[in-house]
């Protein structure tokens, strides 16, 4: 608010020529003027300055002052008095010379009167013309003084009319600016007010963005642990993808022919194979020819499913001739890595290649050299050039039968290092693809044609090891599996269950060999003396198939249920060989379960012969399938109308003749033993 000159609120305040003068005023009224512009401070309502005397004008105050050099205001001039009493004021001075004595009337007589007298007048005259003169003088500087003040009376007066009208318009001004500080008071109460709710609107919207800060942050958090998490799936999925790739570049040119089936089933299917064309044709003619031919097209439908039944006869009267349970051994390459001498082994038998034959020689005690030869026959012995494909080739048909309702079982045995894993895994590359993906592969593409002889398969997997005794779940959710699984057989149909195990439908063998991938990774690697990455675990794959021929299938069957085991054992070699120093407890822990695991495989298999070779009347005898784990979980697969085949890896270095010998001798037992209704060939 702008400093405005106090002024009286008296509205008759006289104003006097001592207030500011003309110039301070107009200045003042200018600066006020100036200030106006700016914001001023408005008087204090009802403040009035105290009220001042009015003051003599300047004008006369002058004059009064002005006296010693004026003269005095005159009286009026009267005629000088001629008697001493009659003398006024106006006399003159006493230092006049005193007047003569006047002579009285008598003594003097009348002449002498008129002399004195008319001297005294001339003076007076004189005296008087002077005063007339002073008093012209002193009257003009009069009306001078009178008309200045006059004037200045008159600027005064201006002045106040100005400074009335000024006093009105600062009045105005001033309820003006009352009214405009009663609004900005309103509006300052009310901007506080609307300050006051923006705080507080902004304090809840603080209060809300540090809840939405710290919910973002937890779900930063959590964002954070989900992509590790999907980083730790996408790299999971990578190796699968290209796994998968590797796998389907294999896939794309391999080609899988049965050849082993016998010249006998093979004519009898061509003749069948024809036979069902030529009843197609008819099938064909019969529909054209109508409803009076349909009788003929069913009849033919109905030879169609002899000739399917005809075919798994013939197809399982092969298999049984070959025998129920049977031993194929094969040798594995000298590897780049191998660094000891290599086993004398030769393979005699170039035609039928069943035979291997081991021979060492060391020095007897009297100094002399000792040959000994070993000599041993399986239903088919494998060199070490021998490709996976024409091991395949070998048990093509017998991963096939499960597709016809028969439990399958195909185990790799011998000791660390010896190819078991290769031969049952395989390496990334087509050629290299082991058993369990040709086997898988074969599966798919016979349930394929199944179809259109009216049988639709569904198909489940599980793949699990036996680790020191204790079932792991290889496909589990999580790497290490932390649950207690127990193994079920079902007495009435044979199925046999393991609890809390992942089963997962199987649609196509990408799929499987995707399962198969993860499953590898997460088996129980550990490293021994013999092997850096050797496999101290049972692996066992189970591919279960179920077919379901609406229609009825071969002998008016409708469905057929059968599973194929892969079996990849853990090392058969003995403890001495791979902890000479017993320093490794865990290790030691691990090989006497295996060691104690793969005897009860011997003794079941013992068990299983002796009890075929008592013929009929032996159902009781006791098969030890409980003394381990890995017989337990495949009793069903291993006796009544499985299929059985033994893989016997060897190692061809000198280094293991002796486990492979001891490998060997296991091996013969297996081949020797008899199970189930069928005989086995013994060649040997
Ligand atoms: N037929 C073969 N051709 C080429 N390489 C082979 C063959 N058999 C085995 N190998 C190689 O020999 C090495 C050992 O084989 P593998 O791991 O299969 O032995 P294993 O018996 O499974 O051993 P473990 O008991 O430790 O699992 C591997 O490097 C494998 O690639």
């Amino acid at each position: 608010m702008s400093r405005l000159p106090r002024l009286h609120s008296s509205p008759d305040r006289t104003y006097t020529t001592s207030g500011p003068s003309m110039s301070m005023l107009k200045r003042k009224a200018t600066d006020d003027d100036e200030a106006l512009d700016q914001p001023r401070k408005l008087p204090a309502i009802g403040a009035s300055r105290p009220t001042r005397a009015l003051q003599p004008s300047r004008t006369a105050s002058n004059l009064a002052k002005a006296g010693p050099s004026l003269p005095k205001p005159l009286t009026k001039p009267q005629a000088p008095s001629l008697t001493r009493s009659t003398r006024g004021t106006s006399a003159p001075p006493a230092t006049r010379p005193p007047p003569p004595t006047r002579p009285s009337a008598t003594a003097r007589g009348a002449p002498a009167r008129t002399v004195r007298s008319v001297s005294g007048r001339v003076t007076d005259d004189k005296r008087f013309s002077e005063l007339q003169e002073q008093l012209t003088s002193i009257e003009s500087a009069r009306a001078a003084d009178a008309a200045r003040v006059a004037q200045d009376m008159e600027a005064e007066r201006s002045k106040v009319a100005d400074l009335q009208a000024n006093h009105l318009a600062l009045s105005r001004e001033l309820a003006t600016a009352k009214t405009q500080e009663l609004t900005h008071r309103r509006e300052l109460v009310n901007a506080s007010d609307e300050i006051e709710a923006l705080k507080k609107k902004h304090s809840r919207e603080v209060h809300d963005l540090e809840m939405d800060v710290k919910q973002r942050d937890r779900e930063i958090r959590q964002v954070n642990e989900d992509l590790r998490l999907c980083r730790g799936d996408l790299d999971r999925e990578r190796e699968t993808v290209s796994a998968l790739k590797s796998t389907l570049a294999q896939q794309s040119t391999a080609h899988l022919t049965l050849t082993t089936q016998s010249q006998a089933l093979q004519a009898q299917m061509d003749a069948y194979a024809r036979m069902v064309a030529d009843l197609t044709a008819k099938l064909e003619a019969a529909e054209r020819l109508g409803e009076d031919l349909k009788k003929e097209v069913e009849e033919a439908k109905k030879e169609v499913r002899e000739g399917e039944a005809v075919r798994r006869r013939l197809h399982n009267m092969v298999q049984e001739l070959k025998g129920n349970i049977r031993v194929f051994c094969r040798v594995r390459p000298v590897l780049p890595s191998d660094a000891e001498e290599e086993a004398n082994m030769v393979f005699p038998d170039q035609r039928d290649n069943k035979e291997i034959v081991l021979s060492s020689t060391s020095e007897s005690a009297t100094g002399q050299e000792r040959r000994e030869v070993y000599n041993f026959g399986f239903d088919r012995v494998f060199e070490p050039k021998a490709t996976q494909a024409e091991v395949f080739e070998e048990i093509s048909q017998l991963a096939q039968s499960c597709t016809d309702g028969y439990n399958v079982c195909i185990f790799a045995y011998g000791q660390t290092g010896s190819g078991k894993s290769f031969t049952m895994e395989g390496g990334p590359t087509e050629d290299t693809a082991g058993m369990i993906p040709r086997a898988v592969d074969q599966v798919f593409r016979v349930t394929e044609e199944m179809k259109s002889k009216g049988w639709e398969y569904t198909m489940e997997g599980q793949f699990l090891e036996i680790y020191n005794e204790t079932i792991n779940d290889l496909l589990g959710a999580h790497d290490f599996d932390k649950k207690k699984h127990e193994i079920k057989h079902d007495p009435k149909t044979g199925a046999t269950r393991v609890t809390d195990i992942n089963v997962i439908q199987l649609e196509s063998a990408s799929q499987v060999r995707a399962l198969l991938a993860v499953a590898q990774r997460r088996r129980s690697v550990a490293a021994t003396m013999v092997n850096e990455r050797s496999s101290r675990s049972h692996s066992v794959f189970t591919l279960r198939i179920r077919g379901v021929n609406v229609a009825g299938g071969p002998d008016g069957e409708q469905r057929c249920e059968g599973s194929l085991n892969l079996v990849d054992l853990a090392g058969s070699e003995r403890l001495n060989v791979s902890f000479a120093n017993g320093a490794d407890k865990e290790r030691v822990k691990e090989t006497q379960s295996i060691n104690k695991s793969l005897s009860a495989l011997g003794d079941v298999i013992a068990a299983l012969g002796e009890k075929g070779a008592a013929g009929p009347g032996a159902e009781t005898k006791h098969i030890p399938y409980r003394n381990s784990k890995l017989t337990y979980l495949l009793q069903n697969s291993l006796s009544g109308n499985s299929k059985t085949l033994m893989f016997l890896n060897l190692s061809p270095l000198a280094a293991h003749l002796n486990e492979s010998l001891t490998s060997l001798r296991f091996a013969t037992k297996v081949n020797n033993t008899t199970i189930g209704t069928a005989k086995k060939a013994r060649i040997s």
